[in-house]
């Protein structure tokens, strides 16, 4: 089986990294060395623009912090941006998966995000949404890779179908155009 490639995508401090080694190791490591984040916030900080199109990754997981509308808003750029780069890449073809997730559950006392905002924007954007504390808990952010793995393999099996379809279909034309004009000009 090939590999499955994921992007965690989300505006710096959002929790990616935390979130992910929360879901390969079971712990939270509270502090570690920030990386340079994939998305980043440019200009007034007001939109965020992806460095490169991320067109390797087989499904997203954008992050935002709930204590902290900027990282929201870069959220939905972040979104929108996937859904513009699928309209020109995937021409007829079902979506890649994409998971919004509401990260710092914990911090609810200092929330800045209703739970319904982020359950709006991933409607109007066709994903999936949840809020976890990789602080708190593994449980979620299992269950939520779990599933999106497994959509991911549905659509990497479903684009094989489609691709093996159109060939074979290619080729029935290839053949027919071929002995069609043949038998014409016997
Ligand atoms: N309270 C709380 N803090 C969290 C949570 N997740 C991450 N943090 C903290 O938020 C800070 C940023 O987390 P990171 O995982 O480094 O965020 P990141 O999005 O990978 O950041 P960059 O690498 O800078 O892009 C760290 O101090 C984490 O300990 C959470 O669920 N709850």
């Amino acid at each position: 089986m090939n590999d499955i490639k994921l992007a965690l995508l989300g505006s710096q401090g959002a929790g990616k990294s935390a979130v992910l080694v929360r879901f390969l190791t079971r712990r939270f490591i509270g502090e570690y060395a920030s990386n340079a984040t994939r998305a980043v916030p440019q200009g007034s900080g007001a939109r965020c623009i992806m460095e490169e199109p991320v067109d390797w990754a087989d499904g997203f997981v954008v992050v935002y912090n709930i204590s902290d509308r900027t990282s929201f808003i870069d959220a939905e750029d972040i979104l929108r941006q996937i859904r513009e780069a699928r309209v020109d890449n995937c021409k007829g073809e079902v979506d890649v998966p994409v998971c919004l997730l509401g990260n710092k559950r914990d911090l609810c006392h200092a929330r800045q995000v209703s739970e319904d905002e982020g359950r709006c924007l991933a409607r109007g954007s066709r994903c999936h949404f949840q809020e976890v504390s990789a602080a708190e808990s593994y449980q979620d952010i299992a269950g939520l890779f779990t599933q999106l793995i497994r959509q991911v393999m549905e659509h990497l099996k479903h684009r094989a179908d489609r691709r093996r379809y159109s060939g074979s279909k290619s080729m029935a034309k290839l053949i027919n155009n071929v002995f069609g004009k043949r038998r014409r000009s016997v």
